[in-house]
């Protein structure tokens, strides 16, 4: 892999502008990101378990007094036991408000370490080491934090921009070939909101990227995960830059998210995000097509696209009102409106409200019309530590 290109820095406006580092060996810039604060946890899974402790020497070297906590893998972090473990911790090593916390791994890990940074003494300052291509296209830029509850997925949160953001690409060399693809999802739907040139990229590489090698991926594989993480994280940064907290415009980030939250609670969290947001997708260009805004071919190229890199694109049919129900607790909802993202066309999303059931009945028969595929969605690839 070629490592010697600049890094890229994007910004991210607003009250609090920071940076989206994205290039190789970045950790040294980690010191320069946490900033005044005094104390540091830093908050990771078992498997940044190494790079968690090379991160605490370099910060005690910088004269931190540095903590680490390991938290459980995936999607058993976000809970309240866990944010409550770090809320003991934090209390036990007396941090104070001019102190930090480090998020280092996937969009689960961010997204726990954000939202405890969100609520310790109602905010501390976080800075988020995404490790994931999923963490680092989405989940760790824009300060969205939270866990979930029994009764749905990010639930519970708060809208806490971190300080900074390192995307050491170095991280996706370890990273498992289903968890590329996870994040691939993410990285497509950015495409179909707002940037076609990443769906022509993934179309392009799609057998490269679907057999990800890691570190052993040929260089102009990582050229092209490389471009796709950049373009990716403009898109995010312009849409949270001008809406922080979701007055409108950042709704477009939730395409697919209606229904792909609501099977990750069928699933109970045993299907990765990506894959279940793969289900959510399809259905929302199935929901635009049958509302008669979205043309054929773009609707078909979701499935086509979504299924060829290996991302389920089909769920079973037995659940429907289960997920009717979970979709019902989906944050755009208002009363008893569901409202969903859709797509008029390629880079142009736009608000489905209370769509008739009969309609949306229908969409969901397209999905579940055939069976499931083998893929990152199968609970046989998917162990939670
Ligand atoms: N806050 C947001 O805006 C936002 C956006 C998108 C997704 N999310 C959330 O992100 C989560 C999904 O994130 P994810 O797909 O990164 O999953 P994840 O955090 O569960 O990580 C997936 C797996 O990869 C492992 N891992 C992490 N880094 C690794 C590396 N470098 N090498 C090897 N293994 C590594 C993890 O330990 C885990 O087992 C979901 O909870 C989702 O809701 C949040
Ligand atoms: O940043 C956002 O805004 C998003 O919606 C990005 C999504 O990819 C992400 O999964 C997010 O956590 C979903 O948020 P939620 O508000 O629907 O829980
Ligand atoms: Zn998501």
């Amino acid at each position: 892999m070629s490592t010697d290109s600049a890094p890229v820095r994007v910004t991210v406006t607003g009250e609090a502008p920071y940076d989206v580092v994205i290039g190789h060996h970045l950790l040294g810039e980690l010191p320069s990101m946490v900033g005044e604060a005094a104390k540091v946890l830093v908050v990771h899974p078992a498997a940044l378990s190494t790079t968690a402790d090379t991160v605490a020497e370099d910060l005690k070297a910088s004269g931190y007094e540095a903590f680490v906590a390991e938290v459980p893998d995936a999607e058993s972090a976000k809970t309240p036991q866990v944010a409550a473990f770090l809320w003991g911790l934090l209390g036990q090593l007396d941090f104070t408000r001019t102190d930090a916390i480090v998020g280092i791994g996937g969009g689960a890990t961010t997204d726990l370490a954000g939202f405890v940074a969100a609520t310790w003494l109602r905010g501390i300052r976080v800075v988020q080491v995404p490790t994931t291509l999923l963490a680092m296209v989405d989940a760790a830029v824009g300060g969205k934090t939270g866990i979930n509850t029994s009764e749905g997925k990010n639930l519970v949160g708060a809208f806490h921009p971190p300080a900074g953001v390192l995307c050491d690409l170095q991280a996706l060399g370890s990273l498992d070939k289903w968890d590329l693809v996870a994040g691939l999802a993410e990285v497509v739907k950015t495409g179909f909101i707002a940037d076609p040139v990443i769906l022509d990229l993934v179309e392009a590489h799609v057998e490269e990227l679907r057999g990800w090698a890691g570190a052993d991926a040929a260089d102009e594989t990582w050229a092209v995960v490389a471009e796709l993480v950049e373009r990716s994280v403009r898109v995010k940064a312009r849409v949270v830059g001008e809406d922080l907290k979701e007055a409108g415009l950042r709704e477009i980030l939730n395409y697919g998210h209606t229904l792909g939250h609501a099977i990750e609670l069928a699933e109970r969290y045993q299907w990765r995000h990506g894959a279940a947001v793969s289900v959510g997708m399809v259905f929302a260009a199935e929901l635009a097509r049958m509302a008669g805004k979205l043309s054929d071919d773009v609707a078909d190229r979701h499935r086509a696209l979504l299924s060829s890199l290996g991302l389920p694109v089909h769920y079973r049919g037995d659940r429907w009102d289960q997920l009717l129900a979970a979709m019902h607790r989906d944050k755009k909802a208002r009363g008893n409106l569901l409202r969903f993202v859709v797509l008029d066309d390629i880079a142009k999303p736009v608000r489905l409200e209370g769509p008739d059931p009969t309609l949306l009945a229908a969409a969901y028969a397209e999905v579940s019309k055939e069976p499931p595929t083998k893929g990152p969605g199968t609970p046989v690839t998917l162990t939670l530590g």
